[in-house]
């Protein structure tokens, strides 16, 4: 079969694809906050109750996934990283991805509000609009900030743990969200460094293709500066005690180091970006550390 023939006739879809839409990689950190979020919430939830406001997370973060794909369907063609995804491949038709996403948001939202308060419901709401309106349709397209702000979807999933649980939101699951909120651009601008000719060629207009790799690697220091001062304001503020102030010291600290490394290289072949990689492994790694930590000391304060 041709390519054309490929791209127009879309060969039957299997769950595997679905899953795929889900972006489920991610998915693994946006339900590890929410569930640190949850955890740390003061009060009770069932365990059968706090699962499915997991469950909830993690499929409204899916259905996200799913309608940014079917957005993005003749971008992710362009790019190799991207390009093997089910609507780029020609495995699903572009309607299918719409109803499993709007199908999937609406559902994820409305058992959040059954199973356990309308608050989170409406949080998970916005996060799941945000995400797809505010970052994937505007910004993305449009300004090499697209990811600042547009960032700040993936940043509400801890305040829907706490929501789920408190119907509310506090202190500590604010400063979780600001600390992910300025945790995503040196995440994001690490790996566009050594992907930013697939951005290129999909025309997106990220930082290192519109700004500059020397610009893209000192806005990566200067909002690790930015994230270590939220990683630490749980601390200055006494909402959380010494496991995590030790734990957020010494993950920091080596994310910092990480940071001037790639502010400091030169590197101009993507190929040979070692540094660049290494921090984006490293503030996937990173995530888990501290909301693990933040976890810990909570149960560390009730023994
Ligand atoms: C707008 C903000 C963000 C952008 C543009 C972004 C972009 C990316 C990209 C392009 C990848 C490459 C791998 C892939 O396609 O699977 C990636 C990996 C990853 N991102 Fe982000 N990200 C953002 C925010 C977040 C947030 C908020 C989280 C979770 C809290 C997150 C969690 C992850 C994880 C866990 C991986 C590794 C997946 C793997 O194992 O390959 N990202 N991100
Ligand atoms: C709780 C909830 C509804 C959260 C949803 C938001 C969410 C999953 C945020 C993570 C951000 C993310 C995957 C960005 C990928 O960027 P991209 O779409 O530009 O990446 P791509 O180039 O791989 O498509």
């Amino acid at each position: 079969m041709t390519n054309e023939t490929a791209s127009s006739v879309p060969m039957p879809a299997d769950w595997r694809d679905f899953v795929a839409l889900t972006k489920p990689r991610v998915m693994t950190l946006v339900v590890f906050t929410g569930l640190c979020g949850l955890l740390v919430a003061p009060g009770h939830l069932s365990p059968i109750l706090a699962f499915t406001a997991i469950l909830c997370i993690a499929l409204g973060a899916g259905a996200a996934g799913a309608l940014n794909q079917w957005y993005e369907a003749d971008r992710d063609a362009r790019m190799k990283r991207t390009a093997g995804r089910p609507l780029p491949a020609g495995r699903m038709d572009r309607q299918s991805a719409l109803h499993f996403g709007v199908g999937l948001s609406f559902f994820s939202v409305l058992l959040m509000g059954f199973a356990t308060n309308w608050f989170a419901a409406f949080i998970l709401a916005v996060s799941i609009l945000f995400y797809v309106f505010v970052y994937t349709i505007w910004l993305k397209p449009r300004t090499a900030q697209n990811i600042v702000i547009g960032g700040a979807a993936g940043a509400f999933p801890p305040l829907i743990g706490w929501a789920a649980v408190t119907g509310d939101v506090a202190a500590l699951p604010v400063a979780l969200f600001m600390l992910i909120f300025f945790w995503t651009p040196p995440h994001f601008w690490a790996l566009a460094l050594f992907v930013r000719m697939d951005y290129a060629n999909a025309g997106i207009p990220m930082l290192p293709v519109v700004a500059g790799e020397r610009t893209t690697r000192r806005q990566i220091l200067f909002y690790t500066v930015i994230m270590a001062a939220a990683a630490l304001a749980p601390v200055l503020l006494r909402l959380t005690g010494l496991v995590y102030g030790l734990t957020a010291l010494i993950a920091t600290g080596i994310f910092a180091v990480l940071a001037v490394q790639v502010s400091l290289s030169h590197e101009t072949d993507p190929a040979q970006m070692r540094a660049e990689r290494r921090l984006f492994k490293y503030s996937v790694l990173y995530l888990f550390l501290i909301f693990g930590a933040v976890v810990v000391d909570h149960w560390v304060k009730l023994a």
